[in-house]
């Protein structure tokens, strides 16, 4: 279960502070996929970033399992990052020069054992449907498939929250409709899935739509 409490994040533009997310209050349970949607600088990355740990927020709380990461040390926030949460990037984040097999081992190769998260990298490859593509280089691959390789690489720790950031920008529509419907699969096996969103064809997925406005979320759909 993640909550969050009265959570801003300040950024200072042109000598004035102001505020990128501000007040955010939201919870998600688990095996639930919501949706964040809203203009462009409207704050959803910012609101990742600060859930994911990548970012500290200026004020307010994230608590995820009756833990709140904003108190954390930056050695219990590493493992925080690395085993609690994943996150797909915006873009493509792939390490080119590795294969697809060892990207998505990466995270995993320094706390399990390195035979273990081999097998289950496969297994998450065969899930998204990328069978035969384990020792491929990420350069060969279609966007889709990338992104498709980016989702087994945030599962592979087993993380009790997935945070998308627009997975399916510059996606046609069918590669689109893979992701969404991996994100659902990954959901209605107990994961948390906040998935940030242009498009209004990936709604129709989610079970809770929620709108940023200039760094302030409403409920859109419950
Ligand atoms: N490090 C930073 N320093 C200053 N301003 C920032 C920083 N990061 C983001 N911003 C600003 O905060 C606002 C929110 O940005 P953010 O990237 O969260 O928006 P977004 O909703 O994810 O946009 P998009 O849909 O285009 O990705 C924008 O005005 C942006 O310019």
């Amino acid at each position: 279960m993640i909550k969050i409490d009265r959570l801003t994040k300040s950024f200072i533009r042109n000598g004035a502070e102001f505020p990128a997310v501000k007040e955010v209050v939201m919870s998600i349970e688990k095996g639930r996929l919501v949706a964040v949607i809203g203009q462009s600088g409207s704050g959803k990355t910012t609101l990742f970033n600060m859930i994911a740990g990548l970012i500290k927020p200026t004020s307010g709380i994230i608590t995820i399992n009756d833990k709140d990461i904003t108190t954390l040390s930056e050695k219990e926030l590493a493992k925080y990052r690395n085993q609690d949460v994943g996150y797909i990037l915006q873009g493509n984040s792939m390490l080119n020069n590795f294969t697809v097999l060892d990207n998505v081992c990466m995270p995993a190769y320094l706390s399990a054992c390195k035979e273990e998260v081999r097998l289950r990298a496969k297994e998450l490859l065969a899930e998204m449907g990328l069978k035969g593509y384990e020792n491929e280089y990420p350069k060969n691959l279609s966007g889709g498939e990338v992104k498709r390789v980016s989702i087994a690489r945030a599962m592979i720790n087993n993380p009790v929250l997935l945070l998308a950031d627009e997975p399916t920008s510059n996606l046609g529509p069918e590669n689109s409709r893979k992701v969404m419907e991996l994100l659902q699969k990954i959901s209605e096996n107990g994961t948390a899935v906040l998935v940030s969103t242009h498009e209004m064809e990936c709604l129709e997925y989610v079970d809770e739509i929620l709108k940023m406005q200039k760094g302030t979320l409403i409920k859109y759909r419950p």
